[in-house]
């Protein structure tokens, strides 16, 4: 029986229905990556769901046999692409399994964000009746810029169009785009939006593409919002922007360290909406991206049973 290590400690019934015949080795919650090459070593496997922890060139040395790389999700910036490729293994993605959980994420956080809601809500439980001194943001009318239109990029753009926005949309590499969103480049995006949100993967072209530079050339008052990669933003450059006004509020669900630690300077911070990389984390985008990922490498295993046939 061949060996598939998850990086987690479960996998929803269905996906582990569809992995039957395998041995499916759990990692837990929290694996180091010594924690990984122990198991890859004990047990050989011969493909691995990334669900927590990173998987670089010592896992995949590890794991003689290992022949696919499945992330349990859409964003592989915690796998070691360049090393995969080097060693002929293959990195799949359940690309569009949570874009409907993660879409509904940064809509949440935009709303609070526009609305004032976590803010307002805590006066009332304080005791205030606010309604003559608070106004809100309406975004009926207004502009938001998206970074990255695949499914999740996509997904939100329907939902802004929804809301009456103007949708601008910049991604180097998406084609046909619907006609609710307008093709901009980062200039004219920075320059015309009234909110900005990000939903491409990191990558060492675009880390740090919000910085002080950047957010410099934003509309003054700006919302942003990030749901993507915490490493797209330059954190102290947004802290900054926000205490000065440049950025009015930020809605946040990914960070540059991940579990956010006490003391971290958002934290406080009566403009930023927190909440921990919780996007994807629905019911139904917990057993759509196990079977995604279930299925994507058992295709590449068939496929390469085949072509060795
Ligand atoms: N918060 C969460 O829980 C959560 C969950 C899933 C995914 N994510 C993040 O959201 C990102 C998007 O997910 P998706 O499912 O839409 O992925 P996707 O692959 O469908 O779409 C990503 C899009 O970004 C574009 N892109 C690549 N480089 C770009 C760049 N430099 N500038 C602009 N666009 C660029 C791609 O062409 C693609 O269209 C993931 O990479 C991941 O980082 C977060």
């Amino acid at each position: 029986m061949t060996a598939i290590l998850v990086t987690g400690a479960d996998l929803a019934p269905q996906a582990v229905k569809l992995l039957e015949g395998h041995e499916l080795v759990y990692a837990g919650k929290t694996p180091t990556e010594d924690d990984l090459v122990a198991l890859c070593r004990a047990h050989d496997p011969v493909a691995i769901i990334v669900r927590y922890g990173k998987v670089g060139a010592a896992v995949m040395d590890a794991a003689p046999s290992l022949k696919v790389i499945s992330k349990h999700g859409s964003g592989t910036d915690t796998i070691d692409k360049v090393a995969a490729k080097a060693r002929g293994i293959e990195v799949v993605a359940a690309v569009g399994a949570n874009a409907a959980a993660v879409a509904e994420q940064a809509l949440a956080l935009l709303l609070a964000c526009a609305k004032s809601v976590v803010a307002l809500d805590a006066r009332m439980h304080a005791g205030h009746w606010d309604k003559a001194t608070h106004k809100s943001l309406e975004l009926g009318g207004r502009t938001i810029g998206l970074v990255g239109l695949g499914a999740i990029g996509l997904r939100f753009a329907r939902m802004a169009d929804a809301l009456g926005m103007r949708v601008l949309g910049f991604d180097p590499y998406a084609k046909n785009l619907p006609a609710h969103v307008q093709a901009a480049d980062l200039a004219t995006l920075w320059a015309e939006s009234d909110v900005i949100s990000l939903h491409c993967p990191l990558t060492d072209e675009n880390r740090g593409l919000l910085d002080a530079d950047t957010l410099a050339r934003c509309k003054r008052g700006v919302i942003v919002v990030n749901t993507a990669r915490g490493g797209l933003i330059d954190e102290e450059a947004l802290l900054a922007a926000l205490r000065s006004g440049q950025v009015s509020m930020a809605g946040l669900d990914s960070f540059a360290i991940e579990p956010m630690t006490a003391g971290h300077p958002f934290q406080g911070e009566k403009n930023i909406v927190l909440s921990p990389h919780i996007g994807g984390v629905t019911s139904d985008a917990y057993v759509n991206m196990g079977v995604g990922a279930a299925k994507n490498l058992l295709q590449v295993l068939a496929r390469q049973t085949a072509a060795s046939c």
